[in-house]
C-alpha cells in the first residue's frame, strides 16, 4: 500500500493511503484514526449506486453504526442550499443525529469532497471527516490540503474554510467506472502539476496517448501528485504564498467555468483553457519560455481537453477577476509558468492583467 503523511501543526497531521480495493477496507482504515462508533457517509446520486454499499458494508463490519445521505451529482449542487439540506439530513434523528463525537465520510468526486468538507467544518463548529475520493481529480487534488467550499452566485468556492480531513483513502479501482470525459477532466489537474513542478511527470504524460496507455501508471501518478500537493500545503497551508502555484490556470479557468454556468465546462476543462491563456500571456510578457503554450496545447489535444474557451463578453470575464482569492486590494497575484516544471508568482495591478487578458482573448 502506498502512503503519504501530511505534516501539519496542532495534531492535524494525517495519512493518505493509495491502494486498489481500499474501499473494501474503509472500516479498518477508519478505525485506526476514529475511536467513536457512528459514521455518516455522504455521497452523490451517481456514486451512491456504484460504491455506497461497499463502503457501508465495510464500516458495519468494523462495528460502526452508519447513516447514508446523498444529493444530486454535479457542480450546480455545490451551493449553500445543498449544504442546508445536508445539515437537515445530518441532524435528522433517524437513525441518529450527528454530534461532534461522530465522523462524516465524503465519498465521491471533488464536488462531494468540497461541499461535505464544508458542511463538516461548519455544523456544530466542526465534525471530523474522512475523504474517500472517487474521481481522478479528487484523488490527485481536491481530497488533499483542506480547501473546502461551495460556490456563490458571484463565483467559485467563495464560501469556504481550511479544514483538514482525518485521513484520505484513495482506491484507484474506482477510476474504472469514470466516463472518459470525467477521467480526462481530472487529468487536466495532473497536467497542472507537471507544468508547475514536475517536468518528468509532464514528459510521462507526453509519452502516453490514451487512457489505456496511462492505466499502468495511474497509481504512481496519483502518488506523485499527492506528494507535490502535500509538500506545498505543509509549507503554506493558508494559501498566502507558495500554495498559490496550485492555482495555476485557475484565475481564468474559474471565470470560464462560471461564465459557462458550470455546465459548458467541467472544472478541469476550464482549467485547461485557463492554463493555455496564462501561458500565452506569459509568453507575450517575456515571462514564459516561448513554445510552452504550444507544447501544453498539444498535450491537451491528445487527451481531448479544450485549449480555448468559448467567447464570452470581455467585461464579464474581467468582472470575475474581482473574486479571485489571489487578489489583494487593487492587485492580483498571477501564477505563471516560466518553463515546464517551474511556476512563478507575479503581483500586478488588476487593470494591467485585464489589459493582458484583452490582448489574448
Ligand atoms: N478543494 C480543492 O483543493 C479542489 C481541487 C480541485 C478541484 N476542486 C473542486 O472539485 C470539483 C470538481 O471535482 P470532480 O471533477 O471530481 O467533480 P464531481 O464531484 O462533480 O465528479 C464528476 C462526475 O463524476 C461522477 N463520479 C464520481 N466518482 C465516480 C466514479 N468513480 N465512477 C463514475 N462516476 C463518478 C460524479 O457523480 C459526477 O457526475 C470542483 O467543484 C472544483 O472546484 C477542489
Ligand atoms: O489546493 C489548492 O490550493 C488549489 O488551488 C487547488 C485547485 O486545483 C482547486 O481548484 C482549488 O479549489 C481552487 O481554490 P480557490 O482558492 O481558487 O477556490
Ligand atoms: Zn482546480
Amino acid at each position: 500500500m502506498k502512503s503519504l503523511h501530511v505534516n501539519l501543526s496542532g495534531g492535524r497531521d494525517y495519512d493518505i493511503f493509495i491502494q486498489n480495493g481500499l474501499l473494501r477496507q474503509a472500516g479498518e482504515k477508519i478505525k485506526e484514526v476514529y475511536k467513536g462508533g457512528r459514521i455518516a457517509v455522504i455521497t452523490d446520486s451517481n456514486v451512491k449506486p456504484l460504491y455506497a454499499e461497499t463502503v457501508l458494508e465495510s464500516l458495519k463490519k468494523a462495528g460502526f453504526q452508519v447513516k447514508l445521505l446523498d444529493f444530486p451529482a454535479g457542480e450546480p449542487s455545490k451551493n449553500l442550499d445543498t449544504v442546508v439540506s445536508l445539515y437537515d439530513g445530518l441532524l435528522n434523528p433517524d437513525p441518529f443525529p450527528v454530534t461532534r463525537g461522530d465522523l462524516i465520510v465524503a465519498l465521491g468526486g471533488g464536488v462531494v469532497g468540497d461541499m461535505v468538507g464544508f458542511a463538516a467544518a461548519t455544523l456544530l463548529r466542526g465534525i471530523p471527516f474522512v475523504q474517500i475520493p472517487t474521481t481522478l481529480l479528487a484523488q490527485v487534488d481536491s481530497s488533499v490540503g483542506g480547501k473546502v467550499a461551495v460556490d456563490l452566485k458571484q463565483g467559485k468556492n467563495l464560501a469556504g474554510v481550511f479544514y483538514q480531513p482525518k485521513r484520505v483513502l484513495i482506491d484507484p479501482e474506482t477510476l474504472t467506472t469514470l466516463s472518459d470525459r470525467v477521467f480526462f477532466d481530472g487529468l487536466s489537474e495532473v497536467i497542472k502539476y507537471g507544468m508547475i513542478r514536475d517536468e518528468e511527470l509532464f514528459e510521462l504524460l507526453e509519452s502516453c496517448h490514451s487512457r489505456e496507455e496511462l492505466l499502468p501508471h495511474m497509481e504512481e501518478i496519483i502518488r506523485v501528485c499527492c506528494h507535490i500537493k502535500k509538500e506545498i500545503v505543509e509549507r503554506d497551508e493558508m494559501d498566502t504564498g507558495e500554495r498559490m502555484v496550485l492555482n495555476f490556470g485557475h484565475t481564468l479557468g474559474h471565470a470560464y467555468e462560471k461564465l459557462g454556468h458550470y455546465s459548458t465546462y467541467m472544472h478541469g476543462e476550464a482549467v485547461a483553457c485557463g492554463m493555455v491563456s496564462i501561458c500565452e500571456i506569459g509568453e507575450r510578457q517575456g515571462r514564459t519560455l516561448p513554445g510552452t503554450a504550444d507544447r501544453l496545447k498539444k498535450m491537451l489535444c491528445t487527451y481531448g481537453l479544450p485549449v480555448e474557451a468559448q467567447k464570452v463578453p470581455q467585461e464579464a470575464l474581467i468582472g470575475t477577476l474581482a473574486y479571485d482569492k489571489k487578489g489583494s486590494g487593487g492587485s492580483i497575484t498571477l501564477v505563471l509558468c516560466e518553463r515546464i516544471g517551474k511556476a512563478a508568482l507575479q503581483k500586478v495591478p488588476k487593470e494591467t492583467f485585464a489589459q493582458w487578458v484583452h490582448e489574448i482573448v
